[in-house]
């Protein structure tokens, strides 16, 4: 099976790239590089350069290559950024998204697994989330995330596009050869192990005034290999929907903190700032439908995720660079 990924030399899609290729997949890597990194797109790859905004390059691709089914990662991702900047979140995660619909529509082509998030769901009243739970984004980009699934919803019902949704909780974690690199790194995993690394002095805890156990907020963290699995999943079977994909477990910010701090032997000096502008105070996921459905589970718990981000950081100091 061919499949093309968009977004597959960024932290998640690489690694998506890698297991598929080790599976037998042909994988064709449309990347703009605007956050991802070349050194991390499997030489196995077709790798093309170039943006999902670009529909000419698109067709080119469809009837050129012939993909059987599109994974869609490329998007921009950062909680904060959007809330500064939501005209690049809703251009290119919904604008440039239904220029990829579009393209599909035009060569015929069904199947799409999407990445959405747990950002679409807020601040809640109560954990685990199920995928019922009402939407209710309090930044850029859970909206954005959260309009595209309904343009998705609309492209079914008059296309026949066959869309898989996967809600991911915080994706973390690495595999041997791939890992976390963001340019300006704002996730709380890899900017904690940069402590532990030398390469910044402090983590900034943002908020403990949030009313959850120890005042700082709480997020469920799931492998990375984890979330890949369930992609491979929807390649190889037919069902359709909305997924959490999740560990169903909470840790906060203080509690990955002191894990971190166990798995490296490092002190990993921590300082308390004010909340980050954005961010809810808890999410965690119920991901049973996804273990009704398909039979997925997540495999690693939170020091097997820390272990493998840090053998990770570890043997590449600088990331791809
Ligand atoms: N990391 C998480 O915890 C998390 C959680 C929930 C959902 N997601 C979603 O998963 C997906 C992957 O996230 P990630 O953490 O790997 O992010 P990432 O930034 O590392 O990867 C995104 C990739 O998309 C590329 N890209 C962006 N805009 C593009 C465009 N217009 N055309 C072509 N390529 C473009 C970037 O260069 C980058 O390589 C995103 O859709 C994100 O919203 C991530
Ligand atoms: O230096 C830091 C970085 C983060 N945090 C906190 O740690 C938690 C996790 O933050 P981060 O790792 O930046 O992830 P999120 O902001 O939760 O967002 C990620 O997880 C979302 C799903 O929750 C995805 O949709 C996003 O793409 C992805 O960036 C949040 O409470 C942050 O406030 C800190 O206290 N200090």
């Amino acid at each position: 099976m061919k499949v093309l990924v968009t977004g597959g030399a960024g932290y998640i899609g690489s690694i998506c790239v890698e297991r598929l290729i080790d599976r037998g997949y042909q994988v064709i890597v449309l990347d703009n590089l605007s956050e991802g990194h070349i050194k991390a797109v499997e030489s196995r790859a077709l790798f093309i350069k170039g943006d999902i905004a670009d529909r000419n390059l698109l067709l080119s691709i469809f009837m050129n290559e012939k993909p059987q089914a599109v994974i869609h990662f490329a998007a921009k991702a950062l909680v904060a950024e959007s809330m500064s900047n939501p005209s690049l979140y809703f251009q290119n995660n919904v604008t440039y998204g239904i220029n990829l619909l579009d393209a599909m529509v035009e060569c015929g082509l069904k199947r799409i697994v999407f990445s959405s998030t747990c950002s679409i769901y807020g601040s809640v009243t109560k954990v685990p989330i199920d995928e019922n739970f009402p939407a209710n984004p309090e930044n850029p980009y859970g909206e954005s995330k959260l309009l595209f699934e309904k343009i998705l919803e609309w492209y079914r019902k008059i296309h026949g596009i066959r869309p898989v949704i996967f809600r991911y909780f915080n994706a973390a974690g690495a595999t041997l050869s791939h890992g976390e690199h963001h340019r300006k790194e704002t996730h709380l995993i890899p900017r904690i192990l940069q402590v532990a690394l030398g390469t910044l002095s402090k983590v900034e805890i943002y908020g403990v005034d949030y009313s959850t156990a120890d005042g700082s907020a709480v997020r469920d963290y799931i492998h990375v290999v984890d979330l890949v699995d369930a992609h491979i999943k929807a390649l190889e079977s037919h069902f359709e929907g909305v997924y959490n994909l999740g560990s169903a477990k909470g840790y906060s910010v203080l509690e990955v903190i002191e894990a971190a701090r166990a798995i490296t032997a490092m002190p990993i000096p921590a300082v308390v700032c004010s909340r980050r502008v954005g961010d809810p105070p808890i999410l965690v996921a119920n991901f049973r439908k996804a273990f009704e459905t398909f039979g997925w589970k997540p495999n690693y718990d939170l020091n097997a995720i820390i272990q493998s981000a840090w053998a990770w950081h570890k043997s590449h100091p600088r990331g791809y660079d």
